[in-house]
């Protein structure tokens, strides 16, 4: 028999669920009336059982259905999903002061981040002091400070697919790693000995990755739940525990750039900056660690899962190799790799660069923005709080701009004498959407393109990227459309493919250049 002070709390509690119950359906009901119309949902639950894998070609489905804008309601979250390019400047560019923040993304920012990692904070003090000092490292002018570095690493890339072309995808990763983690740290170099270290980073990514996706923690659905002792609840505590490591590596990898700077050792780099930049930017020593450490997640597996899908293109595509080499050879020459001199004369690479987004967008649906204030567009209302998703790839491939958007066509990014053309209003020249939007818009998207501009020129000096024979000898030609749903990212399915340098010449002039640049600089972090 239960007590009668049990019946009275189960009763307060049956009581508490029904009138949340029944606040959620009035309002789910009330706000169907006024926002933009969208696919109807189950009771309650709305059209939170429709998010499943690959959900921006079920979102591409709806806006045939429904236009640029429509929406869904999640359990009562209210979502506006935005499909053409101006619909997501009107909103998330012109009207920037409403749109820039993100959900609450409790374990993956609160938690295992402490409120420090600059793609998920709310739009706050910490977060415009975080984009602030990103900007001033990675973007615009900045990035001519890396170039030298890109140059090298896109060199050494060369070097790695000369002596293994079957591992082509992994010296993607290695060497977008190695970019970055030079770029933030001023490292000169990694090799295999820094591979705990990129490893430790990586976990630390995948962890975020997973604890960011709906329905891995219940505290996301009961936020009070964050105010559980840690004792309580296992969740909490291996998450602090985690922030704990997480913080420990970041500022031993901060620490020695400081140790460098008093030393002959020291290339500028952006941790050094961070540091230089102390008082302007007013970190503690933990936010500063947090910033660069979290720049390697942004940059690192996004620029890598793009080289794959460019070679993916090159692959179907031969027509557009062969074009591209012979631009590169008419600039370059045959007796010295590609540089950042050369980019003014090869518009054609750089357009591949753009088609390579568009085509096969590795962000189908970016990252999430929040709105916080109610607003109206076009009649609709968008209350405060709403989740907005940009359907990047309905956007990158809507037929009023890309008619044949599925082939891979660089040259639709050139005017009549081969000059770079912005024709697609609202994307800032980026004729894509790939790097998303406002002023959450990714703030690596310079340094990004200039890599992927000296990795595209120096691989296509280097190497013929063909379809590769089977057992019986008979080529193989990969699946356009045989992508991977890894969350954030969208990439290719595993394919093989034959690399093969193009003359005999090219090892010795890899091996020229490569053979010059110091060994690895090893630091004690490195084996954190
Ligand atoms: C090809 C490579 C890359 C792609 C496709 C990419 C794409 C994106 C996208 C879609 C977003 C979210 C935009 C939005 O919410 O509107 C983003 C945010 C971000 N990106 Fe990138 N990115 C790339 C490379 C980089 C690099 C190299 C860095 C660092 C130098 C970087 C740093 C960031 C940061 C810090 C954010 C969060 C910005 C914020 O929330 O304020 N990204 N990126």
């Amino acid at each position: 028999m239960l007590s009668q002070q049990t019946c009275i709390f189960i009763a307060v509690l049956l009581g508490a669920a029904l009138f949340k119950v029944s606040h959620t359906l009035i309002k789910a009901a009330r706000l169907r009336k006024i926002m933009p119309p969208g696919p109807p949902g189950l009771p309650l639950l709305g059209n939170y059982l429709d998010m499943k894998s690959f959900l921006w070609l079920q979102l591409t489905k709806w806006k045939e259905q429904y236009g640029p804008i429509f929406s869904l309601n999640l359990a009562g979250q209210p979502v506006v999903v935005v499909n053409d390019f101006t619909t997501a400047a009107d909103l998330l560019d012109r009207r920037s002061n409403i749109y820039s923040s993100r959900p609450r993304f409790i374990m993956a920012n609160e938690v295992l981040a402490g409120g420090l990692s600059i793609g998920l904070q709310p739009y706050n003090d910490m977060w415009r002091r975080m984009r602030r000092a990103s900007h001033e490292g990675f973007a615009g002018r900045s990035t001519a400070l890396y170039q030298p570095l890109q140059e090298k690493e896109s060199a050494l890339l060369a070097l790695r697919i000369l002596d293994d072309p079957e591992e082509w995808s992994h010296h993607f990763k290695r060497s977008a790693a190695s970019t970055m983690l030079c770029a933030i740290y001023g490292w000169l170099s990694i090799g295999t000995e820094a591979d705990s270290i990129v490893n430790r980073i990586n976990e630390h990514m995948e962890r975020t990755f997973q604890a960011s996706l709906p329905g891995n923690f219940l505290v996301e659905s009961f936020p009070s739940m964050l105010h559980l002792p840690s004792w309580m609840a296992k969740w909490k505590r291996e998450g602090l525990n985690w922030h704990r490591k997480d913080t420990e590596m970041f500022r031993r990898l901060i620490n020695d750039v400081k140790a460098d700077m008093q030393s002959d050792d020291y290339s500028p780099c952006f941790a050094g900056m961070l540091l230089e930049n102390d008082n302007k930017h007013a970190f503690n020593p933990t936010e500063s660690a947090w910033l660069a450490g979290t720049m390697f997640g942004a940059g690192a597996e996004t620029t890598a899962a793009v080289l794959d899908i460019f070679v993916l293109a090159m692959v179907l595509y031969p027509d557009v190799m062969r074009k591209a080499q012979a631009h590169i050879d008419a600039i370059v020459g045959r007796d010295r790799l590609p540089s950042f001199s050369d980019r003014e004369s090869l518009p054609y690479i750089d357009a591949i660069v753009k088609e390579t987004h568009r085509w096969r967008t590795v962000g189908p649906l970016a990252m999430p923005h929040f709105s916080t204030e109610d607003d109206w567009y076009k009649g609709y209302f968008i209350p405060k709080g709403t989740i907005v998703f940009m359907n990047v790839w309905a956007m990158n491939r809507d037929p009023t701009y890309f008619p044949d958007f599925d082939e891979f066509r660089p040259e639709r990014y050139l005017g009549a004498s081969g000059e770079l053309v912005d024709l697609i209003p609202d994307t800032h020249g980026q004729g894509h959407m790939t790097y998303g939007c406002g002023r959450r818009g990714c703030v690596g998207k310079d340094l990004a393109n200039q890599a992927l501009f000296m990795d595209i020129a120096t691989i296509l000096w280097a190497f013929n990227i063909e379809k590769a024979q089977n057992s019986q000898g008979d080529l193989v030609t990969p699946s356009s459309d045989d992508i991977l749903d890894e969350g954030v990212l969208a990439r290719p399915a595993p394919f093989k493919c034959s690399i093969t340098p193009r003359s005999s010449e090219v090892s010795t002039s890899i091996h020229s250049i490569t053979d010059t640049y110091a060994s690895v600089k090893t630091t004690h972090s490195v084996n954190t």
